[in-house]
């Protein structure tokens, strides 16, 4: 397994050339949120604006839409119960994040299933949360596209039957090979493992150990992947970003929220960006 260093960064936050516009950074859709999680999906909406990409649309319970907006009024609003208008946005989008906050009831299920119908081959689909355990317990069908699992422990224990206690590399990379994506395996020693490579984070930090943090890391993979080519490197830069952005946080901080982190994305970026 390869430990992660900060050269991912440079490699992969690239320089924006001038003649770019909102359209060259993406169009991103997260559906998630339902009455009682609305702040997942607002804190994944909010991480993929601040990590630069171009257009994020929110497709989330109707209850959520002022406060997505007082947080992030950069985010375009979709109710979740309207199918109609959620196919057409994931039709027109880069990258689609689904999970943060949906939920696990027949009306969750409903939403994931409709919008994996309408995800095509060639876009890159950030699952997590609610997603996973959906799909685990409830044999979802996967879409054909580029998948990227971001599970903590107890939602990969799910997904991949491995009890937490035996979630060993050589036992992950097995399931790993039988999934059609990349899995970022979210613990206080957060692995990835891509189709060619296991890679470890060395960051980290337990004053991130709050409600609201994987949600936030979902948007900021969302937001890398809808930016930069390399979809493995995207993935690998926006788990140390986000990691990398608690530890400075932490040095003067007991406890790191997840909005702070957000707060810091565009000065770490810009810090650390393609020179
Ligand atoms: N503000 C909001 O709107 C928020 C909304 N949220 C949304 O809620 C939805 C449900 O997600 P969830 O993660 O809260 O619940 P679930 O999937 O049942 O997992 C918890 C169980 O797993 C266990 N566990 C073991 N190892 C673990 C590990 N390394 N990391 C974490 N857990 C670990 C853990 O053990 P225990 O804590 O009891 O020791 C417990 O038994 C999802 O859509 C999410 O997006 C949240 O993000 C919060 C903020
Ligand atoms: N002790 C810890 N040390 C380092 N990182 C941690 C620690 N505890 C949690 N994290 C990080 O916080 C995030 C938690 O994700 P998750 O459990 O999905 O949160 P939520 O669903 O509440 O947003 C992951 O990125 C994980 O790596
Ligand atoms: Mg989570």
């Amino acid at each position: 397994m390869e430990t992660l260093t900060a050269a991912i960064l440079p490699q992969t936050i690239r320089k924006r050339p001038a003649n770019s516009h909102k359209g060259t950074y993406g169009r991103v859709v997260l559906i998630g949120g339902n009455d009682n999680f609305g702040g997942a999906i607002i804190m994944a909406s909010a991480a993929a604006i601040y990590s630069g990409a171009g257009l994020v649309t929110t497709v989330t319970a109707q209850s959520n839409q002022t406060s997505l907006h007082d947080r992030v009024p950069e985010a375009m609003f979709a109710d979740i119960t309207d199918t109609n208008l959620m196919a057409s946005l994931i039709t027109a989008a880069d990258t689609v994040v689904i999970g943060p906050g949906l939920g696990t009831t027949d009306h969750s299920r409903t939403v994931l299933i409709t919008a994996f119908k309408n995800i095509c081959p060639d876009q890159r689909v950030v699952i997590d949360g609610s997603a996973i355990t959906l799909i685990a317990t409830d044999q979802v069908t996967l879409p054909k596209a580029h998948l990227i699992f971001t599970p903590h422990q107890m939602e990969w224990q799910r997904l991949s039957g491995i009890a937490i206690a035996d979630q060993t590399p050589d036992r992950n990379r097995q399931i790993v090979d039988r999934l059609p994506g990349i899995v970022v395996l979210k613990s206080h020693h957060t692995e990835i493992y891509t189709a060619t490579g296991s890679y470890r984070n060395p960051l980290g930090t337990p004053a991130q150990a709050t409600g609201g943090m994987g949600d936030t890391l979902a948007g900021m993979v969302g937001g890398f992947v809808a930016q930069f080519a390399d979809e493995s490197q995207a993935v690998l830069a926006a788990v140390y970003t986000h990691s990398a952005i608690a530890e400075e946080l932490a040095t003067t901080q007991y406890v790191v929220l997840p909005h702070q982190i957000i707060t810091e994305i565009p000065r770490f970026m810009k810090t650390h960006s393609e020179k």
